[in-house]
Order: structure tokens, then sequence, then C-alpha cells
């Protein structure tokens, strides 16, 4: 038994996976051998939960039955709908709402016994994001709209948001989304997922822990933090690069940036930067481009990204979602809902050949100490 200490456990191999390669060095992710770019340009989010879940692109038929069987179980049980607008009417965080309701679903989950883990992931998945809306349109005083069928698993989710069928643009823009979202490696909530899952826990646990861990500021909850940062340049009137020399003289982190495994610009800031270009080009509304571009490139003049500390997922995905009118605290919780298709492919394939996940500490407490019962301390 090795007593080498791995803080985090940086670079320790835990598993072995088919499902997605981060090269951290040179900033390529594959989902099962297709590169991220190409899977982003031509791929929607229901052909990437296929890849993942299934093993294979599917055909043109298999993405109908695929996208059919997901459609036919985005309802959410009344009951659910309701602790939904509870939790919205006591202010509570939509990520921490999202939790709530996901560990609430198995209660209405008639098929769960003995089910296995894509079947069970399949309902969840579709559920998630009928939770979300309906949380958010709770929070404007308004009603649930229900599931569209007919939509796909992004365009449902935005007409279920507003109320409104959403423009190709958006739609595509969020499909994309999506899709970037979907799976990277053993990442923390993918982990606490799989740690989870190998104590055969049923799949509602895993997908609730990795909400959990989901939403913390070192991981999913950056994104929001990155577009807090950019509020806070915006109402302190100074330059954006003025502002970040401030910040950095004062030690802060900056959000969206750094990353356990990339040393360099994450593949997918890349391509939401050039969605995000997109968007500012057809709108006319630079700002959060010209803010985010000018930290980015101020922290590499400061030798930020020379040392490895470059832009990650995080750092553009806000910027895009707030060009298409979603509210900032509903980042996070999109993030999860596209990840959840990561976490269920994870904790499905290492169930298939299943080892108990429990590391070791070093122990560093006393050695004997002497007990001394209650009333004698
Ligand atoms: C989807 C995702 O989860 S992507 C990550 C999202 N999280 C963020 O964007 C939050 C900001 N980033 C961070 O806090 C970190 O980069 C992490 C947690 C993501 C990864 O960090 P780790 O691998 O644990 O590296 P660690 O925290 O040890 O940082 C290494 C060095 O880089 C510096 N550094 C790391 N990130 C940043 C940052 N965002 N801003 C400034 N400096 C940073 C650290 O201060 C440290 O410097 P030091 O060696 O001089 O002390
Ligand atoms: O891989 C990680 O450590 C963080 C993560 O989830 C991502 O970048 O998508």
């Amino acid at each position: 038994m090795s007593n080498e200490l791995k803080r985090g456990l940086e670079g320790v191999l835990v598993a072995e996976s088919e499902l997605s390669h981060v090269d951290g060095e040179v900033g390529k992710l594959v989902y099962r051998g297709y590169d991220i770019e190409e899977l982003a340009r031509g791929a929607s989010y229901e052909e990437v939960l296929h890849l993942l879940w299934h093993g294979s692109l599917p055909t043109r038929a298999e993405l109908d039955d695929f996208r059919a069987e997901l459609a036919a179980e985005r309802a959410v049980d009344d009951e659910v709908l309701s602790t939904v607008r509870t939790l919205a009417d006591a202010g509570d965080r939509p990520m921490a709402a999202l939790r709530t309701a996901v560990s609430m679903l198995s209660a209405y989950d008639g098929d769960a016994e003995g089910e296995g883990v894509l079947a069970e992931g399949a309902r969840i998945t579709a559920k998630i994001p009928t939770v979300l809306a309906a949380f958010e349109r709770a929070r404007q005083g308004e009603a649930a709209v229900d599931p569209d069928p007919d939509l796909s698993h992004a365009g449902n989710f935005l007409y279920m948001l507003t109320g409104t069928e959403p423009d190709d643009v958006s739609e595509e823009t969020f499909d994309m989304a999506l899709t970037l979202h979907a799976d990277h490696g053993l990442n923390a909530s993918t982990f606490t997922a799989l740690v989870i899952g190998s104590t055969m826990a049923d799949v509602y646990s895993s997908v609730t822990g990795g909400i959990g861990a989901l939403s913390g500021s070192l991981h999913g909850g950056a994104n929001q933090d990155v577009m807090e940062m950019l509020h806070e340049v915006d109402a302190s009137g100074k330059d954006p690069v003025e502002w970040v020399r401030d910040a950095r003289e004062n030690d802060r982190r900056i959000p969206g940036f750094g990353h356990r495994v990339y040393k360099v610009k994450d593949p997918r800031a890349r391509i939401l930067e050039g969605k995000l270009r997109d968007l500012a080009d057809s709108s006319g509304d630079r700002k959060w481009l010209e803010y985010t571009t000018a930290i980015e490139s101020h922290l590499a003049d400061e030798g930020l990204v020379e040392k490895g500390i470059a832009p990650n997922v995080d750092f553009y995905s806000g910027s895009v979602y707030d060009a298409m009118g979603i509210p900032m605290d509903l980042y996070t919780p999109i993030f999860a809902m596209s990840r959840v298709g990561g976490w269920i492919a994870h904790v499905h394939e290492y169930q298939a050949d299943n080892r108990l996940i429990r590391p070791r500490a070093r122990y560093t407490g006393p050695e004997a100490a002497e007990f001394v019962p209650i009333d004698e301390r």
C-alpha cells in the first residue's frame, strides 16, 4: 500500500473509460473519438447522448426513436412541480431547487425498481429541463408550460422557459452549449456521481450528488461567477483591463480561468467565444464580448496563460446565455441539464465492472488519547 499523498487526487487514474478524453496539453476534447468541434458543429445534444449512452452516433431512425423516447418522459408529477413552486416562493437558488427536485423525482418513478441506469437516467435527463423551466416561471409568477414532444431537448427547454417557440439561432446555440458541456472525463461532479454509483446506490442519488458537486464555484458555479464579475466590472466604471489589473493586485482569482487538466485554452471556450462573436455581430451588442476578450488578453500579457492558467468552458458560456436572455443564476443548472448525460454514462460504464471507490486519508491525529468520561471533562 503506497503512502504517497495525492492532494485532490491530482493525476491519479482510478478507472478506465471510453467516454471522453481531455488532452490538456494541446487543448483537445473528444467524446468516444469524435472531436468536440465537429460534434458542436454537426451533432445535436440527443445525438451526443446516444453516443455516450449507447456507444455510437445514431442513424436517422435510431435518433427519431431516441428523441421520442426522451420526449415521452418530459412530464413531471404535479407533486414535484408543487414543491418546485414552494422552493421558488421560499427564494431558494435554482441549483439547490434542482438538487431537491431531482431527489424527489425518485418517489414518483414507478419503474425505478431494479431497472437499468440508462432507463432511469433517460427519465431524469428528460425531466430536468421541465423542473428548471417550471422553477423559473414560478419565480416570475407564471404557470409552468407543458413540454412539447415535437421540439428538440434544447428547443423544448427554451419553449418551456419563455412560453414561446425559440427561433432557429437560439435553439441551435443552446443545443450546441448542451453538446459542449455533456461530458469531461472524471471532473469533480462526475467523480462524485461515480463514487455514489460505485456503492450500487440508485441513479437518483448519483445525479443528486453530481448536482451538488457541480454547484461549487471551483467547478460549474464559475459560469455564474464570470457573469457576476462582468457586472462588477461594468458597475466599477473602470476599463476592464484596469479592473482586472486591480483584481490581480488584490490576489483575486479570476473565475472562468484555470483548469485541473487544461494547460492551454479550453477548446470549448474557443467555440463559445466564436459563438459570442457571431451573436454580437448580429445584435450589435458587443459589451460582454469586449470585456471578456479584454480580460483574456490582459491575463495573457500578464503571463497567466503562459503559466497554464487559461480560459475554461465557463469563461464565455454565460455571455452566450445572456445574449439569449437567460437569467444568470440558471447558467449552472443549465450546465447540470447537460452534464447529467455524462454522469449517467459514466455510472453505467463503471458499474459494468464495478469496484467500490474507497481511498484512504493519512491519519495525522493523536495515536493514544486518554478517554475521560463526560462528567469528568
Ligand atoms: C467546468 C469547470 O469546472 S472548469 C473550472 C471552473 N472554475 C473556475 O473557473 C474557478 C477559477 N479557477 C480555479 O480556481 C482553478 O483554476 C481550478 C480550481 C479550476 C483548478 O485549480 P487547481 O488545479 O487546483 O490549481 P490551483 O488552484 O492549485 O492553482 C494553481 C496556480 O494557479 C493559480 N490560479 C489557478 N486558477 C486561477 C485563476 N482563476 N485566477 C488566478 N490564478 C489562478 C493559483 O493561484 C495557483 O498559483 P500558485 O501556484 O502561485 O499558488
Ligand atoms: O474537467 C474538469 O475538471 C471540469 C469540468 O467539468 C469541465 O471542464 O467540463
